[in-house]
């Protein structure tokens, strides 16, 4: 998407071929800082410490490591090694999975002096893929945002709700959640979002709140606490999110928290929808509370927030009582029955077995419903 009028991804190749530029998301919105990776420990670092996140994008980043790794040794060994190294990286988003694993399809079988160049033109590929996915969720999710801003007052603004950054930021091109939202904006449909801040990382406040406001999206950041009173005044039209991990009978994973809004969205008649490529959904599993593994990440991310002082300065302020300890569970599941539909890239699903494998037939043969 567009940033001061020029378009950016959120991954792409240096000029000299082989290193691989992101965007810094730890520096967001205060500063636009991009990284060069040139190892497969600079890649694996970059998603560990959220330098780079968002399911898509963690896939994207740790298949061009891959490649990263095999212009240094491109033995089975040294492949091997890259693949558990990313692999141990973040454990909820299954597109880092699926992507290592696609990687390792297509190069286990090669001569080595083949894979560094097949290694990159897969990583590429996936990359290419990811923006045409996204774009097709956009399109479908059109059809939603069209529909309830059909039954509005004449101008008057579909109030949408988001959690967390399922933006472009969080894909190598237009994001899953606000893939729709950026389509109905052009389209001249009337649109306001709320945006989530999203503790403890603040992705909605630092992340989605910049991605709308560089699109020219009406928004208003709101605390994670205040989606559940919105919805009981009539203030939101429907919620859209993203996910990290979606099973093949439709529990979703996603940044902590979503669970909460869905339960707020139910209780209140408010359309619930969840934004997917199918790279996110994870075939293997029917049960996503007992079968996701859910990312523990460090207190500090709790106690500690990242912001610009009154002087313009930026850095981290502690905001809880100095030596209190701090849980920091990063996703949550929502079970399907709380979800109104799974909008992916082939369509709208709704969130069940028998829905998914109506959209994918060939992925869904014998899985438990
Ligand atoms: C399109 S995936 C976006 C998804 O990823 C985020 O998690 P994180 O920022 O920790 O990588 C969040 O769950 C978003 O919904």
């Amino acid at each position: 998407m567009k940033i001061h009028g020029r378009h950016y991804r959120t991954i792409w190749l240096d000029d000299d071929g082989w290193g691989v530029i992101v965007i810094d998301q730890t520096r967001l919105p205060f500063h636009f800082e991009t990284v060069r990776l040139a190892t497969a420990e600079a890649a694996a670092h970059a998603i560990r410490h959220m330098t780079v996140r968002g399911a898509p994008l963690i896939g994207a980043t740790a298949a061009y490591g891959v490649a990263l790794a095999l212009r240094v040794d491109a033995s089975d060994a040294a492949l091997e090694q890259a693949l558990a190294l990313l692999g141990a990286t973040r454990p909820t988003a299954v597109n880092l999975h699926w992507a290592l694993a696609r990687m390792r399809e297509r190069l286990i079988g090669l001569p080595e002096a083949e894979r560094v160049g097949a290694a990159y033109a897969e990583a590429g590929a996936i990359c290419d893929e990811d923006v045409a996915l996204c774009r097709a969720i956009g399109e479908h999710g059109l059809g939603v945002i069209r529909e309830i801003a059909e039954k509005k007052p004449a101008g008057e603004p579909v109030n949408i709700l988001t959690h967390c950054n399922a933006g472009w930021l969080a894909t190598v091109d237009w994001g899953t959640a606000l893939a729709p939202i950026y389509l109905a904006h052009d389209a001249g449909i009337p649109v306001h979002v709320w945006v989530d801040e999203t503790r403890p990382r603040n992705q909605g406040a630092a992340l989605s709140a910049y991605e709308l406001g560089s699109h020219g999206v009406p928004h208003a950041v709101i605390v994670d606490n205040a989606g559940g009173h919105l919805m009981q005044h009539g203030q939101v039209d429907m919620v859209i999110v993203g996910t990290d991990r979606t099973t093949a009978t439709g529990d979703v994973a996603n940044k902590i928290g979503t669970y909460l809004k869905a339960l707020a969205a139910k209780d209140n008649g408010v359309p619930f929808y969840v934004a997917l490529p199918s790279p996110t959904i994870d075939w293997r599993l029917a049960d996503g509370l007992k079968e996701i593994p859910i990312e523990e990440r460090a207190g500090r991310e709790v106690t500690h927030l990242f912001g610009q002082g009154e002087d313009g300065s930026t850095g981290f302020f502690q905001v809880a009582a100095p030596g209190s300890p701090a849980c920091n569970p990063a996703f949550d599941v929502t079970p399907a029955r709380l979800v109104t539909g799974l909008i992916t890239e082939r369509g709208i699903a709704p969130a069940s077995a028998e829905g998914l494998a109506r959209l994918f037939p060939e992925m869904t043969s014998g899985v438990a419903a």
